[in-house]
């Protein structure tokens, strides 16, 4: 059996005459790995946008686990279980690792000082190993590479225990070495979380996803399995039409 818990109606997001999300249905299961693959320009940042709260929709509606979260701002869909890692990292530069990760995971433990150690600092250390960063408790994260500081946001995002984890092309930047860390780290992610990835390189996104959902110019052309979407003319279509 199968739950919603993200689901999207007629999402609408326009930019002036440009529309880039135009009347997107969306669903995510809970627990589901789901990839938004298109054209540079489809409007997968947009949507993700949507998602997260950073952008406010013209129209449509949007519902977590039920719940009309339409007019909500991204703080409030972070406490409710919306978790972002951005195109650029966005993490403190001045605080060292450990830091970052305990600033994320605040918001989210209700944690009085006696049991700072044992219920904060000891599990933000422990993600922050999860995510490949042991030792990162000294430095300030302004030294961190763009890798590394891509896997201390993670550790951000999961700090806050998210049900829904977006990622917005994940991959972009890291060597050889660190995207094969991160997709091993995103396959042993619990099924607790969801992941709503937007992700060029279709290898990753063929193994990673459980469900694709192909947008072009702002609208979905065709949602499916990965091989379904291999196969799918529409998918070819669209591709082929954006590269001209
Ligand atoms: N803040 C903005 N102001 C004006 N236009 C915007 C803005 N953000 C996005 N757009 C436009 O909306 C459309 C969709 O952009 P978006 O970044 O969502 O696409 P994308 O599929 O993520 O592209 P890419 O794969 O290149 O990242 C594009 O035509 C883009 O130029």
């Amino acid at each position: 059996m199968t739950t919603d818990l993200l689901v999207a109606r007629a999402l609408t997001r326009r930019y002036g005459s440009l529309t880039a999300v135009d009347r997107v249905d969306l669903r995510v299961n809970a627990g589901e790995r789901h990839a938004l693959i298109g054209p540079n320009g489809a409007g997968k940042t947009t949507l993700l946008d949507l998602v997260g709260g950073a952008t406010r929709p013209d129209g449509g509606r949007l519902h977590l686990a039920g719940r009309d979260i339409t007019r909500l701002g991204p703080a409030r869909r972070s406490r409710l279980g919306i978790g972002r890692i951005h195109q650029r990292p966005a993490v403190w530069p001045s605080l060292t690792a450990l830091d970052n990760v305990i600033v994320a995971a605040l918001p989210h433990r209700r944690v009085g000082p006696g049991r700072f150690h044992s219920r904060v600092r000891r599990p933000c250390l422990a993600l922050l190993d999860e995510v490949g960063l042991t030792g990162g408790g000294t430095e300030a994260a302004a030294h961190l590479s763009h890798g590394q500081r891509r896997q201390l946001e993670l550790a951000m995002a999961l700090a806050g225990r998210p049900r829904l984890l977006l990622l917005d092309e994940p991959a972009a930047g890291l060597s050889a070495v660190e995207v094969h860390r991160l997709v091993d780290l995103l396959s042993s992610l619990p099924r607790t979380v969801a992941v709503l990835l937007v992700e060029h390189r279709l290898d990753l996104v063929y193994r990673l996803a459980d469900r694709v959902t192909v947008l072009s110019d702002g609208r979905p052309v065709a949602t499916g399995t990965p091989d379904e979407i291999r196969r799918s003319a529409a998918v070819r279509r669209a591709y082929a039409e954006a590269v001209g």
